[in-house]
């Protein structure tokens, strides 16, 4: 086989997959063209996304079968819990967010069906399936990120958000989980690798929700 477990289930993920990857709030985004109110309560959902990722991350260390494969996920726990928490937190200082917005918002109904997701795949999900939320997420934001031009726009909120999920290191975090979910998916059963499927494209309407939430 030369088509990747992770190739095979993108692309019966589509067209959601490619809708996410060349979604309108990115390209505002790459523009500095988001409002000021959409860019406030996409960060304010997204903290609380962010939440329940960090635990499936977590879940990801209990559950990998080999040292090597905490490794690399604690590696990305580092970046999510120190440069990219700071972030939030300047940006949230910026638009001026208080307390409350900044623990425990309204949640949209986008947000609570991605944390309902990954609530449920922390608790009673394999590794595979663990790691195929977990690249959902990652990858797609790699994958619109990617595609930002190289000027980036003024506003730190606004161009941070991209170098983020464009980075060298973020690159090879993805292409890491990539290969992780390549060498777990082989060894799966047919039943196995059609729940992972179901979940991939689970979350990738998710993610699709979660933008079409802030842009209307
Ligand atoms: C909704 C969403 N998906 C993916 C990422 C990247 O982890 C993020 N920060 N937010």
């Amino acid at each position: 086989m030369t088509e990747t477990f992770s190739d095979w289930l993108r692309q019966r993920s589509e067209p959601e997959w490619t809708e996410v990857i060349t979604h309108p709030f990115t390209q505002a985004l790459f523009d500095g063209l988001v409002p000021i109110d959409s860019m406030r309560s996409y960060l304010v959902q997204d903290y609380q996304f962010v939440d329940d990722f960090l635990a499936l991350l977590g879940s990801g260390v209990a559950k990998a079968d080999r040292y090597a494969s905490r490794l690399a996920i604690a590696g990305s726990i580092r970046v999510v819990t120190s440069e990219e928490n700071t972030y939030f937190q300047r940006a949230f200082d910026a638009f001026g967010v208080g307390e409350s917005d900044r623990v425990s918002p309204e949640l949209d109904e986008a947000t609570k069906a991605f944390r309902e997701l990954m609530q449920d795949t922390n608790a009673r999900g394999s590794y595979a399936e663990v790691l195929t939320v977990l690249t959902v997420a990652e990858w797609s934001y790699l994958e619109w990120a990617m595609r930002a031009p190289s000027a980036l726009p003024e506003n730190f909120v606004h161009a941070e958000w991209i170098t983020l999920h464009n980075s060298p290191d973020f690159r090879a975090w993805v292409r890491w989980l990539r290969g992780e979910l390549d060498r777990v998916g082989a060894e799966l059963d047919e039943r196995d690798r059609a729940r992972c499927l179901r979940l991939f494209q689970q979350a990738t309407r998710c993610e699709l929700d979660f933008f079409n939430a802030h842009w209307r």
